[in-house]
């Protein structure tokens, strides 16, 4: 589905070049849950950046279903982030004064789903991530970890087969995060999405289906496929294999 073949991504820095990403070989396929680890500033960033055709690499290629995506123009860069993607960033991007659900149903908005149908589906998103009760608050009478989920929602409503996930638990308690986590691990099952999940969260690798590890832009050895300690394809952190994250019936579509 996704795949980073010897990506190479530098940032000039003044007189210095910054080597985000290194020489970097990755792929996700359907169904699979990549958690990726590193320190500050060893690219994580930088490489979903890439995978989301937000930047280009200066080497190496980075394909989805086998589509060059440098080789995309922004339009249809734009496309593809629109109707494939889902992009958690670590910034969540929500408009002021508007409900969480209007900021959770504008990415179908854009894609020019009907107003009532956006509405029901961001409702129904809202719900599966434990914010059902909040649909009518505006970010700014939410907390970080409520901010955070609307932005979560909305990276899930248009269904994505692909989804980028930037510290999706960074700003969430731990029963929180927890539920997110399986959240995507059920996507990543249920629908064949595939995941890709950066993260300082240790959690994450108990729903992973591999590991991986970056460390000063390059894939540490041995993190070219590692096996994630926890079995995969339903079981998952704090609580029964398959149990829903949301109750039955929410199905977002
Ligand atoms: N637009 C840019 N211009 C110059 N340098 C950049 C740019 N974006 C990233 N970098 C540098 O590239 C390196 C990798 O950054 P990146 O944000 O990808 O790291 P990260 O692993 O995501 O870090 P963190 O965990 O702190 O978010 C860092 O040294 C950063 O300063």
């Amino acid at each position: 589905m996704l795949a980073l073949e010897a990506v190479v991504k530098h940032f000039a820095e003044g007189d210095e070049v910054v080597r985000a990403v290194d020489g970097v070989e990755l792929r996700v396929a359907a169904g699979e849950v990549v958690a990726l680890y590193g320190p500050s500033g060893s690219g994580k960033s930088t490489l979903l950046q890439l995978a989301a055709a937000l930047l280009r690499p200066d080497a190496g290629r980075v394909t989805f279903e086998g589509r060059d995506l440098a080789r995309l123009s922004g339009a249809a860069a734009a496309d593809y982030r629109r109707d494939e993607l889902g992009f958690i960033m670590q910034e969540f991007h929500l408009m002021k004064g508007v409900s969480a659900v209007e900021n959770a149903g504008t990415k179908l908005l854009a894609a020019s789903v009907d107003p009532a149908a956006a509405r029901r589906r961001a409702t129904e998103w809202l719900d599966r991530v434990g914010l059902g009760h909040r649909v009518s608050a505006p970010p700014e009478r939410l907390s970080g970890g409520e901010r955070q989920r609307v932005a979560i929602a909305r990276a899930l409503t248009n269904e994505p087969r692909l989804i980028l996930a930037d510290e999706p638990t960074g700003s969430l308690d731990s029963r929180r995060g927890e539920e997110i986590l399986r959240l995507l691990r059920e996507i990543a099952r249920d629908r064949g999405a595939g995941v890709l999940l950066v993260t300082h969260d240790p959690r994450a690798a108990e729903v992973a289906d591999r590991v991986e590890r970056l460390v000063d832009g390059r894939l540490a050895a041995g993190g070219g496929g590692e096996e994630a300690p926890a079995a995969r394809g339903g079981a998952v952190v704090g609580g029964a294999a398959g149990e829903p994250v949301s109750p039955p019936g929410a199905t977002g579509s």
